[in-house]
């Protein structure tokens, strides 16, 4: 058995794999320095340079340098945190997204629809779990509203309820996101059946705090193929996905608006709305309701960051070929 089969190596891959005939190697990306890599083999883990990749791509080698990346069947981005419009991919190819919902923590359900979205909109399947139910409880019939078509599975790492239906639901490369202390590594290591991620209580004794999980690695399951990310807590998640992502995590929602009167009913206050008559009979919450607006404009404004973005670049790109025309045709004239 080759290593790679421990990191979630299938069919797809070995495809795309054999669609580049050259005289290169196969491999998957652990973990990510600046301008070089850690990458498995058939042979095991190698040291390679190469930049432009992330945690959970499949890419070729020649000789311990990247040689391509292939085509990501998912990716995990946010927005980044400048100003500027670029995202940052967090996790490439991965197939399960476990969203970690804290039972000794207030129920933030706005995050837990985000973090949904985010996750649709990746490409990949969610899964909500709901930890450390030894020491609190939430309301699940809440979580379950919020997360319309997604299982959700109740979980402590502590007394180890919950774990193996929550591995049932689990499929190809696992990544786990959430809340900084929502009990993501706790989580990682109860599904790896042992301490190898760093977690909070670990971390406590140094003092450094919160949000010291920066690594983002990729560990085998020796049992199964299945992979799990270790991502940090985000403090916020900007949802860059497509409106498609929304419609996926407010199912509910888009299936009322279905119903409307107008096939362009916003909603608002229009007459014959399926969604405002839902609101009043309690079906459906003004927060759920609020919070899918609220996506959905995030999703429209980052969306026309892109075109703006997109239009100065052509405009750069326009720039650049008159002045290289300039250029040519001085160097005519002076010809002539
Ligand atoms: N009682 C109980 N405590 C838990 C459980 N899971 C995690 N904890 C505790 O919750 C705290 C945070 O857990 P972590 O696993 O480090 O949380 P995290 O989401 O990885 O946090 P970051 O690395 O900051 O993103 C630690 O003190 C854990 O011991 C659980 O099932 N039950
Ligand atoms: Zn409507």
């Amino acid at each position: 058995m080759s290593p790679l089969d421990h990191y979630g190596l299938d069919q797809h891959w070995l495809t795309e794999f054999e669609k580049l005939s050259q005289k290169t190697t196969l491999a998957r990306v652990v973990r990510v320095d600046r301008g070089e890599f850690d990458a498995v083999t058939d042979s095991g883990i190698v040291r390679c340079t190469g930049t432009g990749i992330c945690t959970g791509d499949w890419v070729t080698l020649d000789s311990f340098r990247l040689a391509a990346t292939l085509p990501r069947r998912t990716a995990i981005e946010r927005a980044s945190a400048g100003s500027t419009s670029d995202t940052q991919v967090l996790g490439a190819n991965v197939d399960t997204v476990v969203v970690t919902v804290a039972s000794d923590t207030a129920l933030d359900l706005g995050r837990v629809e985000r973090y949904i979205t985010l996750v649709w909109g990746s490409g990949a399947v969610p899964v909500v779990a709901i930890t450390k139910t030894d020491s609190g409880s939430v309301a699940e019939e809440l979580v379950l509203a919020a997360a319309p078509g997604v299982e959700v599975c109740t979980t402590s790492a502590v007394d180890g309820s919950g774990i193996d239906s929550l591995t049932a639901h689990l499929r190809g490369t696992v990544a786990l996101i959430g809340p900084s202390g929502s009990g993501k590594s706790t989580l990682g290591n109860a599904l790896l059946g042992g301490s190898v991620l760093e977690t909070g209580a670990t971390r406590s004794a140094d003092g450094k705090g919160r949000h010291t999980t920066v690594r983002r690695e990729l560990v085998p399951i020796p049992s199964s193929a299945l992979v799990l990310l270790d991502t940090p807590g985000l403090r916020s998640v900007g949802v860059q996905g497509s409106e498609d992502a929304v419609a996926s995590a407010f199912s509910d929602v888009d299936e009322l608006a279905a119903l409307c009167r107008f096939g362009d009913c916003a909603h608002e206050h229009e007459p014959g709305c399926a969604v405002l008559a839902a609101v009043d009979a309690g079906e459906l919450t003004e927060r759920r309701l609020g919070n899918y607006r609220k996506l959905l404009r995030e999703n429209a404004w980052a969306m026309s960051r892109q075109d703006a973005r997109a239009r100065s670049q052509k405009l750069r790109e326009y720039k650049q070929i008159s002045k290289s025309l300039r250029v040519k045709y001085a160097i005519d004239g002076r010809k002539r």
